[in-house]
């Protein structure tokens, strides 16, 4: 157990010194590249954390403007290169002449020391504050497929705001389209490192913007470059995703110790936070390359997982890719099931990305408690329900947030009508301008059902397609909007020409619409076959809008069936879960819906009133990730 110490009443890690001070240089060799800390770069890193903290000046204008010497700040910045000129390390010098040595743990009381007020109130928002590294594949607004992308743009957001310092890093996608100016404002860092994996020392570079409060790393490579979405395109997966998620991890793991963002580095106390298969060499790298060299000892990883079902699975002689010493094979290996094999002589042998960052993450985070335990069981492990069962001690969930000013029907840019709890006037006008839009019949009683997600298996769009012919049978309009799987792409195309009158597929990728959908319509419909947490459900409850779901993972845990005789009568629940995944019950939740929504006008517009009134704000669940973290650092790291 690493001891503790109180201070100003807050809780403080202790370590006996500061990281820097014993890494004045480190064993450059062992580690493929070089880098420099000298104690007087911490002093100056010191001495922009308090003007970030009091406020008093923009300390963060990046490199550029450090490396021209902006004496304001007190630091020069001196550029290490290799013989071909790369640049491989850097070294921070204070000009200010004064070398008095403070450590990390002296920041984190001072920065608490600042947030208590004038008459004594603390204002203080966070404990302790950390150096927290977001690896993701994903991040609004620069690249989003689905709910990972909204969750690691918004959540480091909150964190930042809450005084930690925080670095996403993902890949520079460029799809040689429009939006690729989402990444304008993304500086060359002009930083370029090798890294050892693949066979070779292979090449990638960063960019940097600092947006609200955030250091958005972007790691750069030809790999990333291509049309598609950052997965694969419409023949399916890349081939190399493997490649470029391995070069992703590697820098990631990088970047806190070569990136003066803002003129000073993170250093190596920081937390790791690895979003999903694509980060998880990251814990592995820690464990097997770094930490066995000393680097990155006082640093801990949590391992958030958004969706156990990709695993990142490789066959097992693709493991000299991932740039890992032998020893560590067995972390990552993994037998697939008999009847998961594929011939006789198959042997099932493969290496598992996400089950080497299950075993040696220090701890794991799943996205609502309800899928915690799931991933436990047989039914929700995908194979994984021992290994994780067996790290029970360090799993935890807690539910996604949401960004609540994307995400108000009060301001919303993209919906024709604006309204709140209340005021619900405009609801109706946000429907009749979408059966517009859609060129179904303008009928503002008729129940409009929705449908937003990845047309896929997760998502149970299996149940849609096999429920439509009998729910069309009811006077209701239904309009889904997906993309994914090309045969109910095809499926969704005919079944609107079938149903003209009653039913519109919007195949494709587009956020507005999704807005406009989550707000005009009556009911949202998720017969998600498992969710993690699920975020539409959370939009439709913000918008007044009623979510039918299935019971399971963080549906169950945020969806309350409506009960009309609680409250002495006056109701509670905001929606309707349903259980089994069955045609049958789903059918049956939608209509008690659809008739509650017609002959009890009173009661849905309470279901409609406490789903809008929640609390779905980030700040709560960063406050929970807050007490994960310092879980985190009370243990001893993973070593092996
Ligand atoms: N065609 C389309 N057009 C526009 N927008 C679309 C769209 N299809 C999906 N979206 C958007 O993508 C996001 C999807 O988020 P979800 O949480 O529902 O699912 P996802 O399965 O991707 O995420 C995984 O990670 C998240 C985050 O942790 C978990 O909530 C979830 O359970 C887990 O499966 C939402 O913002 C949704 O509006």
């Amino acid at each position: 157990m690493q001891s503790l110490r109180i201070t100003q009443g807050r809780l403080c890690p202790s370590s006996p010194k500061s990281v820097n001070t014993h890494l004045s240089f480190l064993p450059i060799a062992q580690l493929g590249f070089a880098y420099l800390f000298g104690e007087r770069c911490k002093k100056a890193s010191l001495t922009l954390v308090r003007t970030e903290v009091g406020g008093l000046g923009n300390s963060r204008d990046g490199l550029s403007e450090v490396q021209n010497g902006n004496e304001e700040k007190g630091l020069i910045l001196g550029a290490e290169r290799d013989e071909t000129g790369s640049v491989i390390g850097f070294n921070l010098i204070s000009q200010s002449g004064d070398d008095g040595i403070e450590s990390p743990d002296d920041v984190a009381i001072d920065m608490a020391e600042e947030t208590v007020d004038a008459e004594g109130r603390e204002k203080a928002q966070t404990r302790v504050n950390l150096n927290i590294v977001f690896v993701t594949a994903e991040a609004a607004p620069y690249s989003k497929t689905g709910g990972l992308g909204d969750v690691c743009g918004s959540l480091p957001i909150v964190l930042a705001a809450r005084g930690h310092r925080v670095m996403v890093v993902s890949p520079r996608y460029l799809h040689s389209c429009p939006e690729d100016k989402i990444f304008d404002n993304a500086l060359d860092l002009d930083c370029h490192i090798k890294v050892q994996c693949f066979g070779g020392a292979q090449e990638v570079s960063f960019f940097h913007e600092y947006r609200e409060g955030v250091d958005w790393v972007f790691v750069d490579n030809p790999s990333y470059h291509r049309p598609g979405n950052p997965y694969g395109d419409s023949h399916g997966a890349f081939g190399d995703n493997q490649f470029r998620f391995t070069l992703l991890c590697h820098a990631a793991c990088e970047a806190p110790l070569v990136l003066p963002l803002g003129g000073y580095n993170y250093g190596e106390k920081c937390l790791f936070l690895a979003n999903d298969w694509h980060a998880g060499l990251v814990p592995v790298l820690l464990a097997a390359k770094y930490r066995p060299h000393g680097v990155y000892k006082d640093a801990r990883s949590l391992l958030v997982i958004h969706n156990l079902a990709h695993q990142g699975v490789e066959p097992a002689v693709k493991y000299k890719n991932f740039g890992l010493p032998p020893e560590w094979y067995g972390a990552l290996e993994w037998v697939f099931p008999t009847w998961a094999r594929t011939h006789a002589l198959d042997t099932g042998e493969a290496v598992n990305v996400l089950k080497g960052a299950i075993v040696t993450a220090d701890r794991i985070l799943t996205v609502s408690k309800g899928y915690s335990w799931e991933i436990t069981t047989v039914e929700g492990g995908y194979g994984l329900h021992e290994l994780l069962s067996s790290r029970r001690s360090v799993l935890d969930g807690i539910i996604n947030g949401i960004d609540v000013s994307e995400w108000d029907p009060s301001s919303d840019e993209h919906i024709a009508d604006h309204y709140s709890v209340d005021d619900l006037s405009g609801k109706v006008q946000c429907k009749i301008a979408l059966q517009k839009e859609l060129g179904l019949p303008m009928r503002p009683d008729c129940p409009l059902i929705g449908f937003i997600g990845r047309l896929d298996y997760q998502k149970g769009i299996d149940l849609i397609r096999w429920a439509v012919p009998d729910l069309m049978e009811d006077d209701v309009q239904f309009v889904m909007l997906g993309s994914g799987d090309p045969l109910y792409e095809e499926w969704m195309r005919a079944t609107e020409s079938t149903y003209r009158d009653k039913f519109r597929g919007w195949v494709g990728f587009n956020v507005p619409i999704s807005h406009r959908i989550t707000a005009g319509c009556d009911i949202l419909l998720m017969p998600s076959r498992f969710e993690p947490c699920g975020l539409n459900q959370l939009y439709a409850m913000r918008y007044g809008t009623v979510p039918v779901v299935h019971c399971t993972g963080g549906l169950r845990d945020t969806v309350q069936t409506f009960n009309p005789y609680a409250e002495e009568g006056f109701g509670e629940g905001t929606g309707w879960t349903f259980s089994p995944l069955s045609k049958e019950s789903m059918l049956a939740a939608l209509r008690l819906a659809v008739k509650t929504y017609r002959d009890h006008k009173l009661s849905w517009e309470g279901i409609m009133k406490r789903g809008m009134e929640r609390d779905y704000t980030w700040e709560n669940a960063a406050i929970q990730y807050e007490e994960v973290f310092e879980w985190a650092f009370i243990d001893q790291p993973y070593v092996g």
